[in-house]
């Protein structure tokens, strides 16, 4: 990937805190114009991540470039919007004053759009934010980040408190908005069947670092889901194998598996084997 196609650059990027490691040693490149998936068990180091990516917190050593700079060298990234798990949001003001306080707040806001979202969710506008549930002001703070037209979106697990219809709606203006303007977008969720389908690059965090990263076109057609008896030969690659009886079902790395029935893993089925394999490591 050149430069201008990398929205966000880590190299051997490390955080530690006083207890212990954030992020350890994760070099990965995101592309530009997509929506990349970040996904990881509790502790991982995902907000950890995002929180390095918006300059908030520097990194022990290592490197992160956001759309080409070092985040808070020079004042916040105008360009980068972050809505983290603690919606930024003022509990006293109304909807409506919270668009206001995003429109004085923000050079590039786009107003229009920011009261379509809100309109869209049908959320009150003349209701205080503390009023609020916890999914209505996860969409006053998505209207919020998005009304800033951002070129980098980053959002830490934004889909956690939503109706399953709110989930599809906001992932629908996330893609609309990604067709249309070319933003990036960054979503972490613990929910993975939520990003089949929407997402088009993937990282993987365990444990601080980075499993596996890349194209999830890419990464599907490189792996297998292999069923056959348990004792046929293991092929090289293998992530994860599991065994019910005399059948084994295997995650693996290959495209030649002989014996094995074999089909191309869903997101969810790659990443959960991935996921429990790092566990198993770290156990
Ligand atoms: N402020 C902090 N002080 C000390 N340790 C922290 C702090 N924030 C995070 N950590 C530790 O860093 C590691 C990564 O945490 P982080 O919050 O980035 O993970 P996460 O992947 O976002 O987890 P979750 O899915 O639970 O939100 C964890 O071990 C956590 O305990």
């Amino acid at each position: 990937m050149t430069l201008t196609t990398i929205a966000l650059d880590a190299t051997a990027l490390t955080l530690r805190y006083r207890r212990g490691w954030g992020l350890r040693d994760c070099t990965f490149q995101l592309p530009a114009g997509r929506i990349s998936a970040l996904i990881g068990p509790n502790g991982a180091g995902k907000s950890t991540l995002m929180r390095l990516a918006t300059g908030l917190m520097r990194p022990t050593s290592g490197e992160i470039r956001v759309l080409g700079q070092v985040p808070g060298k020079h004042g916040a990234n105008r360009q980068l919007a972050f809505l983290g798990q603690d919606k930024p949001l003022y509990k006293g003001f109304t909807v409506e004053e919270m668009l206001r306080a995003g429109a004085k707040l923000n050079p590039g806001w786009d107003d229009q759009y920011a009261h379509r979202l809100v309109r869209e969710a049908d959320v009150p506008f003349d209701a205080k934010v503390g009023t609020l549930s916890g999914g209505q002001r996860t969409r006053v703070a998505l209207a919020v980040a998005m009304g800033r037209r951002p070129e980098l979106l980053m959002l830490d697990e934004p889909l956690a408190d939503l109706d399953p219809v709110a989930r599809q709606e906001v992932m629908q203006a996330v893609l609309a908005e990604v067709a249309e303007t070319g933003m990036t977008v960054l979503l972490s969720s613990h929910v993975i069947a939520d990003l089949d389908g929407v997402c088009d690059h993937l990282l993987l965090l365990s444990g601080g670092q980075v499993q596996l990263q890349g194209d999830v076109e890419d990464l599907l057609t490189q792996h297998r889901v292999l069923v056959g008896s348990r004792e046929l030969v293991l092929p090289d690659g293998v992530v994860e194998a599991r065994t019910t009886g005399r059948q084994a079902t295997v995650l693996a790395r290959t495209s030649n598996a002989p014996g094995w029935d074999n089909n191309e893993p869903s997101l969810e089925e790659l990443a959960l084997a991935y996921l429990r394999s790092a566990k198993k490591v770290t156990a």
